[in-house]
C-alpha cells in the first residue's frame, strides 16, 4: 500500500531546497525510504518578495517563516525546514523545533573584489551587508569602512558585489559551503573577533509540537550537539528580546558535557560593544543563555536596548 508521503515545508531560494533536500536525503538514509516518500513543497515568504528593504524595517525574521508555520500549524506541511538563523525567538504556540542537523562552519566569510581580507581594505572602502550585526562588527574594526545595505538571495548579493555596488560583502560559510561555492570566501573571519549570529550554520527542523509520530520520525537524524548549542543561542536572544534592531552575536561550542558561550551585543555604529563569556554543563544549555542574556542586560543597562528603536 502507498503511504502518503511526507510533506516538507521550506522557502524556494537555492540554499533553502539544498537544505530541504539535505534533510530529505539523511531521513531516506535513516528510514531506507525512497525519494518518493516525500514530498518537497516550496513556499514564497514575505520576507522573499520584499528585497529592496532592510528586514529590520519590514518587520523582521518571521517574514520568512510565517508562510511555512501557517501551512505547518494547520497540517498542510508536516514539517519545515530552516536555517535557523532566520527562525524569530518565539514561535507560534503548538510548534516548535524539534531536531537539527549538524551545524556547518559557524563563520562570516569575507568576499573581497579589490582587497582579499577585511584588513587589508583601502581607507574608506565600501562593505554591503544588510545584517545590523555584520554591519556593527565592520564599523568597529574599521570605523573608516563605509557600510551599505546589500539584500537579497545569496546569488543576488554577489552580482551586486560583481558590478562594483561594494568593494566587499559577507555571508555566513555555511551557506557558501551548501551551494558548493565555498572559494567564493576569500578570508574566513575568526569566530571570536567576529562572533556568528545565534543559530548560523545549524539547518533545523520545525515541526507540531504534539506530532509525535513526526517527532519520532525525525529523531534518528537530529544531531545532539547542535540541537543543544542551538538552545542555547537562542535562550541569549529571546532574554534579550532581541528585536531585528539589535546587533547581536552568539555562539555556544560543546565539549563533551560542557558547554562555553561567548555572546555580543553593539550598537549599529559598533562604537559600544557589551561581550559575555561563560561556561557550565550542557545538560545545563538553556539557562547558560538566559544567565548570559541576563548578564549583558545587566552591564549594558536597559536604554541600551531603546536608544535606536
Ligand atoms: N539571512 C539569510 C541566511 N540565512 C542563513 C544563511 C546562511 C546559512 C546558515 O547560517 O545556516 C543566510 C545567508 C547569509 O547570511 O549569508
Amino acid at each position: 500500500m502507498q503511504m502518503k508521503p511526507y510533506r516538507i515545508g521550506t522557502r524556494g531560494s537555492p540554499l533553502a531546497l539544498a537544505q530541504a533536500e539535505e534533510v530529505r536525503d539523511r531521513l531516506m538514509a535513516a528510514h531506507q525510504l525512497p525519494v518518493e516518500a516525500f514530498e518537497i513543497v516550496v513556499l514564497s515568504t514575505m520576507g522573499d518578495r520584499i528585497t529592496d528593504r532592510p528586514l529590520s524595517e519590514i518587520g523582521g525574521k518571521g517574514l520568512f517563516t510565517f508562510e511555512l508555520e501557517a501551512q505547518l500549524a494547520d497540517g498542510r506541511l508536516d514539517f519545515a525546514v530552516h536555517s535557523s538563523k532566520d527562525m524569530a525567538t518565539r514561535l507560534p504556540e503548538g510548534l516548535g523545533i524539534v531536531a537539527c542537523l549538524p551545524r556547518e562552519d559557524v563563520r562570516d566569510a569575507f568576499i573581497g573584489r579589490t582587497a582579499a581580507t577585511l584588513d587589508a581594505l583601502p581607507h574608506g572602502s565600501v562593505v554591503g551587508t544588510s545584517s545590523l550585526r555584520r554591519q556593527a562588527l565592520v564599523r568597529r574594526l574599521r570605523p573608516d569602512i563605509t557600510v551599505i545595505g546589500f539584500r537579497g538571495r545569496v546569488e543576488t548579493r554577489l552580482r551586486k558585489l560583481a558590478e562594483g555596488q561594494a568593494d566587499a560583502t559577507l555571508l555566513a560559510y555555511a551557506g557558501l559551503r551548501r551551494l558548493g561555492r565555498p572559494e567564493t570566501a576569500t578570508q574566513l573571519l575568526d569566530a571570536d573577533s567576529f562572533p556568528p549570529a545565534p543559530g548560523q550554520g545549524v539547518i533545523c527542523i520545525e515541526a507540531r509540537l504534539e506530532d509525535h509520530s513526526t517527532r519520532a520520525f525525525l529523531a534518528p537524524i537530529n544531531h545532539q550537539d547542535s540541537f543543544t548549542a542551538l538552545g542555547c543561542e537562542r535562550a541569549f536572544l529571546a532574554t534579550l528580546d532581541g528585536s531585528c534592531r539589535t546587533p547581536i552575536a552568539g555562539h555556544a561550542v560543546l565539549d563533551g558535557s560542557s558547554l562555553i558561550f561567548h555572546g555580543m551585543v553593539l550598537t549599529p555604529d559598533g562604537a559600544t560593544a557589551h561581550e559575555v563569556r561563560m561556561d557550565g554543563r550542557s545538560d545545563a544549555a538553556a539557562q547558560i543563555g538566559r544567565d548570559a542574556g541576563s548578564d549583558i542586560r545587566a552591564r549594558a543597562g536597559a536604554r541600551f536596548f531603546e536608544s535606536w528603536v
